[in-house]
Formats: structure tokens, C-alpha cells, sequence
């Protein structure tokens, strides 16, 4: 199977000449009230569309929520695959975050699902969580290395009741989520210009400079906008690795539609706030 140029060489690029931020689609249902349409596939479909419609020709990364569309069932899985489609075909890189994770046969039909070349669900990259054990995701990262696609794997999640998890010291004196970057950092070496298997860390986790975030791979950052983080924040919570972050804001964009310009303009205003803070850091 021959796959695309590997997604860690396309997000760079995509960075490089759009700036790195990636705007979720998460129609909540008070989400698709404020925009004056149903809690319906209709409505579904409408939010969807005026997303990628508006910002697939200007973001480097969109990342559609998977638990939103599946509210839907079969109908609403069908809105999912033709966003990915839309967006990827306006020029975004598309980030399905569904947090896939299992045992290793199980997961190798997920990443079936999200990561072969001719699956409907076809993504650049697909959230995934190693909380089942890092080596449990090998089916999706070969898969995603076949494909010329990327993992995001959560190591340090944004929600305050993510470190009872990830901050756990093991036997070996290292916490969860340390062992979650070392992994990656493994599966990036000598990858360049960047490798495809990124880590998720929280932009609201104030100083992470006890970890290892130079895992030569992107760093999915959410948190900023309705989870009270800001662009300003990033250079103190990533330091130098902040060039490899990927922030992501999601209501904090979706509040300002369904009016077209008024979208553009609030992704504009994150992404000028982010080149500035990452710049001047
Ligand atoms: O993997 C994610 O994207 C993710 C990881 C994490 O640690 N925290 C987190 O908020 N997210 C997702 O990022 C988005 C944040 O949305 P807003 O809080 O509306 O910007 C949601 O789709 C979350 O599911």
C-alpha cells in the first residue's frame, strides 16, 4: 500500500504557511441552538458544513469531535465522513479525535477504521489513548506509518481529573505520562522534518517543565478558549518545544458562527494571538 507523504512532514508544512492552529468541530447541542438550528442531523449537517465552509482553506488543522456526529447514529456518521472528505479536500489537515483505544486486536479494526488508505473515515491523524498500555496502540501506529498518517496519543489531558492517571509515579520512579512522551519520543526518532506521532497536552497544565515535551512530534494542545487557557499561556506551559504545539480551540471559535466572517474572523484573532506569543517567546 502506498501511502501519503508521512502526516508529521504534511503538518509541518501545513504549519509552516497557515500557522498551527487547529479548530475543533464540536456541534454541542447548545452549540446548534446559539446558531438558531436543530438538534437534528439537519442541523448537524448545516454546523458542520459552515465550519469546514469557512475554515478548511485557512487552518492547518480541523479536528472534528467524533462523540457529536455518533449522537446521531448512522446518519450522523455519515456527516462525519463527508466533513473529513470536505475539509481534507479544502486543504486542511483533518484530525478525527475520537480517542480510540483497546486491546491490540481490537484497536488494528479501529485504526482500520480511521487510518487505511481507502477507509471511509480516512483521516490525517486520529486521537488515540494509551491508557489500555502504549504497546496495545502498535496496530494503529504501524497502520499510520503504512499510511503516511499520525496518531495524537493523550499523555497529559487538559481536564483537572486527568492526573490521578497520568501524574501515577510507576515502579521505576517516572509518572504515567512521562512514559506515555518517552514512548513517542521513541517511535519520532530521526524523523524529519517532524514525526507523525504527536502527544495531547493540556494547555491549561501551567508550567510542564519537569517533562520531556521535546518528543521530535507535534503536540496537540486543547484548553484554550472555553477551558479558560490563552495563547499567551503557551510558551510558559511548553517552553522551547512550544514550536511543535498544535493548539486547538474549539467553543472559543464555534461560539462566533454561523456567520461565515464572523468565524474566519475569531479563528484569525486566535491565530495572530498564538504567532505572537510563540514568536516573542
Ligand atoms: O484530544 C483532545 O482533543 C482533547 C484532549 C484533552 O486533553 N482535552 C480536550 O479538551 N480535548 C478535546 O479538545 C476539545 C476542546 O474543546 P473546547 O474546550 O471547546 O475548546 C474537545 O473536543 C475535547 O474533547
Amino acid at each position: 500500500m502506498s501511502g501519503l507523504e508521512p502526516f508529521g512532514a504534511r503538518l509541518r508544512r501545513a504549519m509552516d504557511e497557515r500557522g498551527p492552529l487547529c479548530v475543533g468541530i464540536d456541534p454541542h447541542a447548545s452549540l446548534l441552538a446559539e446558531w438558531g438550528l436543530n438538534d437534528d442531523v439537519a442541523g448537524l449537517e448545516r454546523f458542520s458544513r459552515t465550519v469546514v465552509e469557512a475554515l478548511a482553506d485557512r487552518v492547518a488543522v480541523l479536528k472534528p469531535q467524533s462523540a457529536f456526529f455518533e449522537r446521531f447514529g448512522s446518519r450522523g456518521l455519515a456527516v462525519l465522513e463527508a466533513s473529513v472528505a470536505e475539509a481534507r479536500a479544502a486543504g486542511a489537515l483533518v484530525v478525527t479525535d475520537a480517542k480510540r483505544g483497546d486491546i491490540g486486536s481490537t484497536m488494528a479494526a479501529y485504526a482500520e477504521s480511521f487510518l487505511h488508505k481507502d477507509a471511509p473515515l480516512f483521516s490525517d491523524a486520529l486521537t488515540v489513548s494509551p491508557y489500555l498500555g502504549y504497546g496495545s496502540l502498535s496496530p494503529a501506529v504501524a497502520l499510520a506509518r503504512e499510511s503516511g498518517a499520525g496518531l495524537f496519543v493523550l499523555a497529559l489531558t487538559s481536564n483537572p481529573e486527568g492526573g490521578e492517571v497520568q501524574h501515577a509515579v510507576r515502579s521505576d520512579g517516572r509518572n504515567v505520562g512521562a512514559t506515555m512522551l518517552a514512548h513517542l519520543s521513541a517511535e519520532n526518532a530521526g524523523e524529519e522534518p517532524l514525526g507523525s506521532f504527536g502527544a495531547v497536552v493540556g494547555a491549561t497544565l501551567g508550567d510542564l517543565s519537569s517533562y520531556d515535551l521535546d518528543i521530535n512530534g507535534p503536540l496537540l494542545a486543547p484548553g484554550i478558549g472555553a477551558q479558560g487557557a490563552t495563547p499567551a499561556d503557551l510558551p510558559g506551559v511548553f517552553g522551547t518545544a512550544v514550536r511543535n504545539v498544535v493548539p486547538n480551540v474549539s467553543r472559543g471559535v464555534l461560539r462566533h458562527g454561523p456567520d461565515t466572517v464572523a468565524l474566519r474572523d475569531a479563528a484569525e484573532r486566535f491565530a495572530e494571538e498564538i504567532r505572537h506569543a510563540v514568536t516573542s517567546s
